[in-house]
């Protein structure tokens, strides 16, 4: 076979497929392989005027022989073992300056691993973090680049001539060393997390405690989808609102189980919060969400116990403008967490990671891509280091927006309707607008049982409390 291929890619699923036809269509010969190899040869057979560009392989070794040295072949198979695997099977067939590049979900940890493994290996590694699902994928994802400048330089015009484009500038981009791709990538899932769910608490409002019907609420998400709320995850609640059972009849929702899956990124996206010790809220009640949607059983057994709640609001309670303003609200502060989380990372990790660059590859072909992200990354060039809600234009659009989220968190609390992601982000906001905070009591209490000391308000030195004197009653 003639050495043609560019590049390379293992891995022919959803993404994998989708995001090899959008590198031949833009020019870059590519081999492909798939462990199931029908799979290989459906993609074939489907490739139309792309088949030329493509060059299937039935082995790593066809493979690798397909490829024009210095190689770089992407992964796009499940994280975890599959990707090591998939490296200590590769690696013997590489030479110097072949390039392996991990394109899947995988957890920053780990590709900072699977970079340090490389060095002195005859490969090189490098992660990347690609959104946007199949479509994206195929018709240009919002690209976050793990790795060295070298590693940019060699294959980033392939990349930002792959990625979405928001007035024509590329949403691909170097994030940083290592595992800075994934790590992005992590947080662009805990935020989307974070952004259905709040989404889905409006849903619960309009449906049980506004008594909406489908057709309602589709309007309704369709109407916002033209305001500050414009994004991808408000177009497709509109579109999966207005969409009809196929079997049954009657809307698609009412069809569908209500348990959520995950494959992860949530969940780590909160497990890092932790270790940076940074306050994620909205996220970490977005994750928790899901985990409660999946107890089924509990809740339904919940609702015999304990009785349900009425869920119905009164006449008049709310409006559709008080839930778009909430939600504006609620995004914003959602964002603002998820941006400080990605700051103190770059602190902790030296990667130096660029907050405005970072919300301007988020404008365009990826999940939560939205009209905001353009002010948000103007907000973050013009305040560095500064968390978003101190930045305008979001510092006035909170202002203006929170009492309205204050008003349905009140309502739906009343209700007993759960909007744990808008009650998370409205309890985080009241905290952050609260000088004197409980805390005093915390270290109290721990100077009381452990000795730990406190710190007084006039400064003076004091180590420990009076209950530590004990001449005192
Ligand atoms: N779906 C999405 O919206 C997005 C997914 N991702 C990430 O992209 C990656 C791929 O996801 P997606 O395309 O959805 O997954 P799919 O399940 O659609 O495809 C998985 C691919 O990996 C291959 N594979 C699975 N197990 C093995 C194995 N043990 N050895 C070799 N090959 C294997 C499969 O081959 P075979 O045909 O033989 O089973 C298939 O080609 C994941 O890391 C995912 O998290 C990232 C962004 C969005
Ligand atoms: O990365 C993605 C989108 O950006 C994938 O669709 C991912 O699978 C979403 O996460 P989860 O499956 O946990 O909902």
């Amino acid at each position: 076979m003639d050495n043609l291929a560019h590049f390379g890619l293992i891995g022919l699923g959803t993404m994998g497929a989708a995001l090899a036809q959008n590198i031949a269509e833009k020019g870059y010969p590519i081999a492909v392989y798939n462990r199931t190899t029908s799979v290989t040869d459906e993609f074939m057979a489907n490739a139309g005027d792309l088949a030329p560009r493509l060059i299937p392989a039935k082995s790593l070794e066809e493979l690798v022989a397909a490829i024009t040295p210095p190689r770089a072949i992407i992964l796009m198979v499940p994280a975890g073992p599959v990707v090591d695997q998939q490296i200590e099977a590769l690696s013997p067939l590489l030479q110097d300056g072949d390039l392996i590049i991990d394109a899947g979900n995988a957890n920053y940890a780990d590709t900072e691993r699977r970079d340090r493994q490389s060095e002195g290996e005859t490969y090189d590694f490098m992660g990347i973090g690609v959104s946007g699902g199949e479509e994206g994928a195929r018709h240009g994802p919002s690209i976050m680049v793990g790795g060295k400048p070298a590693q940019w330089d060699r294959v980033g015009e392939m990349l930002r001539a792959i990625s979405a484009k928001y007035d024509g500038e590329p949403c691909a981009a170097l994030m940083g060393p290592g595992g800075a791709g994934h790590f992005v990538k992590m947080v662009h899932n805990g935020i989307e997390y974070a952004d259905m769910q709040m989404i889905a608490e409006t849903y619960a409002l309009m449906r049980d405690g506004m008594g909406f019907d489908a057709t309602r609420i589709a309007e309704t998400f369709e109407a916002w989808n033209k305001g500050p709320l414009a994004s991808y995850l408000i177009e497709i609640s509109g579109k999966v609102a207005r969409a009809v059972d196929p079997i049954a009849g009657g809307p698609m929702l009412d069809a569908i189980l209500d348990a959520a899956g995950q494959k992860g990124t949530g969940r780590w996206t909160v497990i890092e919060a932790q270790k940076l010790a940074v306050a994620i809220p909205v996220i970490e009640a977005a994750v928790v969400a899901r985990n409660l949607s999946a107890q089924v059983a509990a809740r339904a057994r919940g609702a015999d116990v304990f009785g349900a709640m009425p869920q119905s609001l009164p006449k008049d309670a709310l409006d559709t403008d008080t839930l778009e303003a909430a939600l504006i609200a609620g995004k914003i502060l959602c964002y603002a967490q998820g941006f400080d989380m990605l700051g103190r990372a770059s602190e902790e990790f030296g990667w130096k990671l660029p907050m405005p660059e970072i919300a301007r590859i988020w404008r365009n072909g990826c999940i939560i891509r939205s009209e905001m992200l353009n002010d948000m990354a103007s907000a973050l060039a013009a305040n560095p280091g500064e968390n978003l809600i101190f930045a305008d234009p979001f510092t006035r659009l909170v202002k203006e927006n929170e009492a309205a989220l204050r008003k349905v968190v009140i309502a739906a609390t009343g209700a007993g309707i759960a909007v744990p992601a808008l009650a998370a982000g409205l309890s985080w906001f009241d905290a952050m607008r609260t000088p004197r905070g409980s805390a005093n009591m915390i270290q109290a209490q721990r100077d009381f049982f452990g000795a730990h000391g406190y710190k007084r308000l006039d400064g003076k030195d004091a180590p420990h409390g009076p209950w530590w004197d004990k001449t005192a009653g």
